[in-house]
């Protein structure tokens, strides 16, 4: 395919059909069509943004779409689409006026479909162009209107608005559908984060220092993927809450560490290089595949004190039925609802029973994970959701099986001040929301084991 040969509102129907039909990924799914097509970075770039937007706020725009509507008629799931990209750009993208949008949504449903389907669309456009879209504000049930406005599903929003009330709940459902910046961390055998701040000015990408780690740079401006010091492994993007992880794991070099959910390797990584790579840690993921990206990752970074193996970490007691850990992490398999704006098609998916099924899944894993911390040892359980079930819940049901275990103090002491205080702490550990600090929402806790 020739470069000019592509249409980039096309291939994006393409896309949301892809992702809607088959419930992919929408990163991977979009990934590789850029690779198949070898788009104009600035194509791209407007690929990207249609295609997360659209599905990012999929449920506001079909709200939108029924006030139009008229009549009962059936209406294709692709016209859906369609409708639904051409609003996005409408009502968010400043850049493309609404004219063009009109015009070539109408050509895709003359050449996809027929007149009569084009001439739908296009009466369905001048409409929205002509009268606006609808307000909100009238909309009187505070979680139906929050629902509605930020595209999260009712079930969730009610879910959220119970366990953290509806001003959190707002904050955050207005975060998600909000562009994050790109946060890196530095491999600090290889460089400090200053000289790589310095190598990154000299190619006009802007960063700036973050607060939450050492290591950490949060990318201003400019694509680091494209960046040559990529290409060197000189960092792992990983976002600032989940840097956090490692930082509050109290490690020093030398520990004998268990890192027993740990695929794709950000946090194993982590640990290494907060040990300085003098130590060892054993890192496992359920499936083959996966413990493999995590070998792959520490040799690109040059780390070598990092083992990883494939094993149920339920069955780990088996492996090392001789070994006591310093320091185990549990970054437990969950919902994920802390990162939709990265990943929304999550939100869309995931289901109450998705919930119940993981809290049993993280409930067994700390539990046959327990024995393997030494006396005095510390045990981080965390996730990248937001869902009391999976997280404060979880630690309650652990602490009241295992008496010898208790929420280390400390723990709140060497929280960055931004979280020292916030709405999120409780006696079970942190929830941090995406809105406190910009960041993915994570729950985080420090156990420590009495002796
Ligand atoms: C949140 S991710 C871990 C992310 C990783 N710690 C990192 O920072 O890159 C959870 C991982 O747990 C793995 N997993 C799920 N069930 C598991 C089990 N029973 N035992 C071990 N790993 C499991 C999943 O395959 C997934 O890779």
């Amino acid at each position: 395919m020739t470069k000019q040969s592509y249409n980039i509102r096309n291939i994006a129907l393409d896309l949301l059909m892809r992702i809607s039909d088959q419930g992919g990924y929408s990163h991977l799914v979009i990934d590789q069509m850029l690779k198949k097509h070898q788009l104009e970075p600035r194509d791209s770039g407007l690929l990207t943004e249609i295609v997360y937007g659209t599905l990012q706020r999929k449920l506001t725009l079909e709200y939108d779409l029924n006030t139009f509507i008229k009549s009962k008629k059936k209406i294709d799931k692709w016209v859906k689409w369609l409708l639904y990209l051409s609003f996005y750009q409408m009502k968010y993208l400043d850049k493309v006026p609404d004219h063009a949008v009109i015009h070539e949504s109408v050509e895709i449903a003359k050449r996809k479909g027929h007149k009569g389907i084009a001439n739908f669309v296009n009466g369905i456009l001048r409409s929205a162009q002509r009268e606006g879209f609808p307000d909100y504000q009238d909309i009187n049930d505070q979680v139906k209107r929050v629902s509605i406005e930020t595209s999260h599903p009712l079930w969730l929003v009610k879910r959220w608005n119970e366990q953290y009330g509806i001003e959190i709940t707002e904050q955050m459902c207005q975060t998600n559908i909000t562009h994050k910046k790109v946060s890196i961390r530095v491999q600090p055998l290889r460089m400090t984060r200053e000289q790589l701040l310095s190598r990154l000015e000299n190619s006009h990408i802007k960063a700036s220092l973050s607060s939450f780690s050492e290591q950490g740079l949060v990318i201003e401006e400019g694509n680091i993927l494209k960046d040559e010091t990529f290409q060197e492994s000189l960092f792992t993007i990983q976002d600032e809450s989940s840097m956090l992880v490692a930082e509050l794991m109290d490690l020093q070099e030398g520990m004998t560490v268990l890192d027993a959910c740990s695929a794709p390797g950000g946090k194993a990584t982590h640990i290494a290089e907060k040990m300085n790579d003098n130590g060892t840690v054993f890192a496992y993921d359920l499936h083959e595949k996966k413990a493999k990206l995590v070998k792959k990752k520490a040799e690109e970074l040059g780390l070598t004190s990092i083992q990883s193996a494939q094993s149920d970490a339920r069955k780990l007691q088996e492996t090392h039925a001789k070994q006591l850990f310093d320091r185990i992490l549990i970054d437990a398999p969950c919902s994920g609802l802390g990162v939709l704006r990265s990943k929304p098609d999550i939100k869309y998916n995931k289901t109450k029973e998705d919930i119940v099924k993981l809290s049993t899944i993280q409930k067994e894993i700390l539990h046959h994970i327990e024995p393997l911390l030494k006396n005095e040892g510390k045990l981080m359980y965390s996730t990248c959701t937001v869902d009391q079930e999976e997280n404060e819940e979880v630690i309650k049901d652990f602490l009241e099986k295992h008496q010898t275990y208790r929420v280390d103090p400390a723990f709140f002491d060497e929280l960055p001040e931004e979280l020292k205080n916030s709405s999120g702490r409780s006696k079970f550990g942190i929830q941090i929301f995406p809105q406190d600090i910009n960041s993915d929402g994570f729950f985080m806790t420090r156990l420590v084991k009495d002796s």
